[in-house]
């Protein structure tokens, strides 16, 4: 029997999405767009009577940005934010900046899916040489994590993210479930992907399937165990929903930017 409702949010459209570059660790705001699709996502949970006791961002402003805009159309802006590091979209690497339609022209769409989606293939690390290697690493937000700045990643699979969100799922976020509180987790589509891995037992090849699209809130009914006690939801016009994740997975076909 369903016991508790956890709730996961991929971040509004951010301006990189649009343009169809890795964001990853660079702090892209919200683009228009992304704005609306908050905004329109609070008003769908309001409808729902959805009440949240918590939420939790990354440490990255869009994903912040995203739970604002979506407690303030649901009336809700009193609810305490935490936020983690540890729930970052994926730290892309070398890959950071760089045009996916390109870089399928170049590799092949099937290596730029395996980077995008696989579960265990890192990106070539970050170097000092990169464009946005200093913007990322002196930024001061990366003092205030648990970890020292020089022990961040600098390139990460979807099992290393998993790796770094865990001790945070555990030693937190599911204490609070347990204890009554409906939580949303405002937070990235790798993020995401790798918690509901997590939950759901998804194995390490069918991983590779599951894109999740901006903007869209994930209902996920747990029992007492955290354990999933039915399919995962995706809310709102299933229609529209599936044109979203096709928009996403086609980000990653071949073509030359204008
Ligand atoms: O750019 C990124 O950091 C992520 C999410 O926007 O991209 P992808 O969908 O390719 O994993």
């Amino acid at each position: 029997m369903s016991k508790h409702k956890l709730f996961l949010l991929r971040h509004g459209e951010g301006a990189w999405n649009k343009e169809n570059r890795f964001c990853s660790w660079v702090d892209q705001k919200l683009s228009e767009n992304g704005v609306k699709e908050a905004q329109e996502c609070g008003r769908l949970l309001k409808e729902q009577g959805c009440k949240f006791d918590l939420v939790f961002t990354s440490i990255l402003s869009r994903s912040v940005q995203t739970a604002w805009l979506v407690l303030e159309a649901m009336g809700q802006e009193w609810v305490p934010v935490a936020k983690s590091w540890r729930l970052n979209e994926r730290h892309y690497g070398s890959l950071i900046g760089l045009n996916r339609a390109e870089m399928a022209l170049q590799h092949g769409e099937e290596k730029v899916k395996l980077w995008r989606r696989s579960f265990d293939m890192t990106p070539p690390p970050i170097d000092e040489s990169h464009p946005y290697f200093l913007e990322i690493y002196s930024d001061h937000r990366y003092t205030t994590c648990d970890v020292p700045r020089e022990r961040l990643p600098r390139a990460e699979s979807l099992k290393e993210v998993l790796d770094r969100l865990l001790p945070l799922w555990n030693g937190t976020i599911a204490p609070e479930i347990r204890n009554g509180r409906t939580v949303l987790i405002s937070a990235h589509g790798n993020s995401c992907r790798a918690l509901l891995k997590h939950l759901e037992d998804i194995s390490d090849e069918d991983i590779v399937n599951l894109t999740l699209p901006t903007g869209i809130p994930v209902l996920v009914e747990l029992d007492e165990n955290l354990k999933p006690v039915k399919p995962r939801q995706l809310l709102g016009d299933q229609a529209r929903i599936q044109a979203a994740i096709k928009k996403v997975e086609d980000q990653g076909k071949a073509k030359a930017s204008s």
